[in-house]
């Protein structure tokens, strides 16, 4: 049983309409005909995303169009967006749209002039990871607050434009509301930042998990391997993890919730030491300072309950240091 640290009853604060998709949401149905398609740029499970512009003021746009799953998703999706545009750092929603035939909604979000991470994370120096992770911290933090797991942080879901230096956070497909006590889909999340909670079946996380992929990220970029945890599997990504964190470490982890090690595991998980930070050090990693290691090292930690929240992340000495 797990219950979160922090904003554990701030859906139970708020009406029940807040967070109650269940019922649908009342949508004010903007017009598709006041958006036209530029290009696609980019496909996922669950929608096609293309650049666009809308014809009313000449505003360049992204318009997501969802897939047809279920509406019960789709009115997920919607009731989190509505409540969070606004937010800091959270993309900004500016119209919802329906298809004329289809009746596939459509949503039409600012546009960020997106550098793809590949391409910028690698000129990042510890300034501009201080900067960006704050960005994302305020984002996480904010819809924490709000009742929100995010559950699919990643790079492809953080855009971030240099020029203006804005990021923002999006796809919030698969983002769900917290309640203390509720079991959860393990399914969330892309594999490489899917935190050990996912991969062990603890089904009452949190927020928490979210900085688990927060710690991913950063880790990725000061020990300069993409991705940080890189596994074949589901099944092989706890163990990639474990070669890290340790196969004892772990084993305590999953007892102080009760829990066994899947069956899957038995011929793959083997006894890894755990391993130190500096095993990541290099010639070559020149950001790896040790504020950050000490942050990294705070983030990922099997035990949700023990990570750092997103507000006591952004209080952590890296951010205060001065680096040239
Ligand atoms: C695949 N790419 C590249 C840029 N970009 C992509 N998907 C996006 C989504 Br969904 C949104 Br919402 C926004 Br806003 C931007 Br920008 C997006
Ligand atoms: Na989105």
């Amino acid at each position: 049983y797990s219950v979160a640290r922090v904003y554990k009853n701030a859906c139970e604060e708020r009406p029940q309409e807040y967070w109650d998709y269940e019922q649908g949401v009342t949508i004010d149905w903007g017009k598709i005909s006041n958006y036209e398609i530029i290009n696609k740029i980019g496909r996922g499970k669950y929608s096609e995303v293309f650049s666009g512009r809308c014809i009313v003021n000449n505003q360049k746009c992204v318009i997501k169009v969802l897939k047809p799953v279920k509406m019960k998703k789709i009115y997920r999706e919607l009731k989190i967006l509505t409540n969070l545009t606004g937010g800091p750092n959270v993309v900004g929603l500016y119209d919802i749209v329906q298809d004329a035939d289809s009746k596939i909604p459509a949503l039409i979000f600012e546009e960020i002039k997106n550098v793809d991470f590949r391409t910028l994370y690698p000129t990042f120096k510890l300034p501009d990871i201080q900067y960006y992770f704050t960005q994302l911290l305020i984002a996480l933090d904010y819809c924490h607050s709000m009742g929100i797991m995010h559950r699919d942080v990643k790079p492809q879901n953080v855009m971030i434009d240099p020029t203006e230096r804005k990021l923002r956070l999006i796809d919030w497909g698969l983002a769900e509301f917290y309640h203390p006590g509720v079991d959860y889909n393990v399914r969330v999340a892309s594999r490489y930042h899917k935190g050990p909670e996912l991969l062990v079946n603890l089904n009452q996380y949190d927020y928490s998990l979210d900085l688990w992929s927060v710690g991913c990220m950063l880790a990725a970029i000061v020990f300069k391997k993409e991705p940080f945890f890189k596994g074949s599997s589901n099944p092989d990504q706890l163990v990639k993890i474990a070669t890290v964190l340790g196969t004892k470490e772990l084993l305590g982890y999953l007892g102080k919730y009760g829990l066994h090690l899947p069956s899957e595991y038995d011929n793959i998980m083997r006894d890894f030491t755990k391993k130190s930070w500096t095993h990541f050090i290099t010639s070559e990693t020149k950001l790896a300072v040790p504020e950050v290691v000490d942050l990294i090292d705070n983030l990922l930690r099997y035990d949700h309950q023990e990570r750092l929240t997103a507000k006591e992340a952004m209080d952590h000495k890296f951010f205060k240091t001065k680096f040239e």
